[in-house]
């Protein structure tokens, strides 16, 4: 069984999406598991509440269709396959006729911004790489762009912080500069001591988003060359950058300052309708006691942090319980590379 946790963007999301900058933390607090097992025919095994598919009444199914939409994981796992399968086909690398099932399951609060979906699409990828034996054939650092582009088959709009916050574990720079991902494929991806990270606080609510539906109409405005969107998506890159110097000298006033930044340039572009009141609300409950507040991805969970120190998180704990919403410390994960994930990565990388 595979384990793949789920994800915080700190600083610089989305502008991942857009040959941006992030600085992202894998977290312990949620996981998705993923179970491979070998068997004669290849099964993808629905899950029994994710994917549900037997109703208590027609009520019952359009309730459920209203809060979670249409989808569950095994489109998930079915994208892994076929991505997994057309690049070792395509890069000539030979997998054995074996057959195997797969089965998933998830403690993620679903479509909540902490990645759910490319968890459990990471956790489905890693099972292959030790089925067929390929960990050492296929670089670390072209995994998040497979594990990304199974979502793209499903016509998802997402970006590549959460992959890679979820293949390399620990906290991490990346940077997407357009010269890089044209030559290499993928971005440059640098671990940073998760000892230089202040407490932080995770907020979220049930309240699930599609983080597809939610990028759609801003991606179209880039691709439009929009100045607006352009320029701001630079500013918010350019947070991650000044980002990463404030947590190497430890100034946490400064990373106050640019997660707040961050989520306004967010609602700028993205406009409260997209945003929705609830996630709005999560931002400004931890603003009202003077923390800093931003979403961890699309929608659906915050990540605070309480520069004045225990009171404040006091105040903070008491706000979001009035408010309904649950908060919880963030423990973030440790680096997750093997030995031969560190040997799989090219010399441009190593
Ligand atoms: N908890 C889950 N269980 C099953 N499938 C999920 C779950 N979360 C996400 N998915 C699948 O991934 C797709 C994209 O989810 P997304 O909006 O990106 O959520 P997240 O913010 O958690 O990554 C969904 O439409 C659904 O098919
Ligand atoms: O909008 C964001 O910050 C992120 O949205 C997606 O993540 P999700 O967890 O599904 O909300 C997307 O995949 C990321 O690349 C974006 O940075
Ligand atoms: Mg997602």
């Amino acid at each position: 069984m595979i384990i793949s946790f789920a994800r915080i963007g700190l600083l610089g999301n989305p502008s991942d999406v857009y040959y941006g900058r992030t600085i992202s933390l894998n977290i312990q607090n949620f996981w998705a598991t993923v179970r491979l097992q070998p068997s004669s025919d290849l099964q993808i095994l629905p899950h029994p509440t994710h994917d549900l598919v037997q109703f208590t009444s027609i009520s019952h199914l359009v309730n459920r269709l209203e809060n979670e939409g249409y989808y569950g994981g095994v489109r998930l796992l079915m994208a892994t396959c076929k991505v997994f399968k057309t690049y070792c086909k395509e890069q000539g690398i030979h997998l054995h006729d074996g057959n195997f099932s797969l089965s998933y399951d998830t403690n993620i609060p679903r479509q909540t911004g902490l990645s759910g979906s490319s968890a459990i699409v990471c956790a489905t990828f890693s099972c292959l790489l030790d089925f067929y034996k390929v960990r050492d054939k296929i670089a670390v650092e072209i995994r998040p762009q497979l594990i990304l582009n199974a979502e793209k088959e499903l016509g998802i709009v997402a970006g590549l912080q959460d992959r890679v916050a979820q293949v390399y574990g620990g906290l991490l720079y990346m940077d997407f500069n357009k010269e890089s991902m044209d030559k290499y494929g993928h971005g440059d991806y640098t671990q940073l001591d998760t000892s230089l990270l202040p407490p932080l606080y995770l907020i979220y609510a049930e309240n699930p988003s599609d983080s597809g539906k939610v990028h759609s109409a801003v991606r179209q405005r880039w691709l439009d060359g929009d100045e607006f969107i352009v320029s701001s998506m630079e500013e918010v890159a350019n947070l991650a950058l000044e980002g990463k110097t404030a947590l190497l000298e430890k100034d946490y006033a400064k990373l106050a300052t640019l997660m707040n930044r961050n989520f306004d340039l967010r609602r700028r572009m993205f406009g409260d309708a997209a945003l929705g009141s609830l996630n709005i609300e999560m931002v400004e409950v931890a603003r009202r006691v003077g923390a800093a507040s931003k979403f961890t991805g699309s929608g659906g969970a915050v990540v605070a942090f309480c520069p004045d120190g225990p009171s404040q998180v006091e105040l903070l704990t008491d706000a979001c319980k009035k408010a309904g919403f649950s908060i919880l410390p963030v423990k973030v994960v440790p680096s997750l590379l093997n030995e031969i994930d560190i040997r799989s990565q090219s010399s441009k990388n190593a």
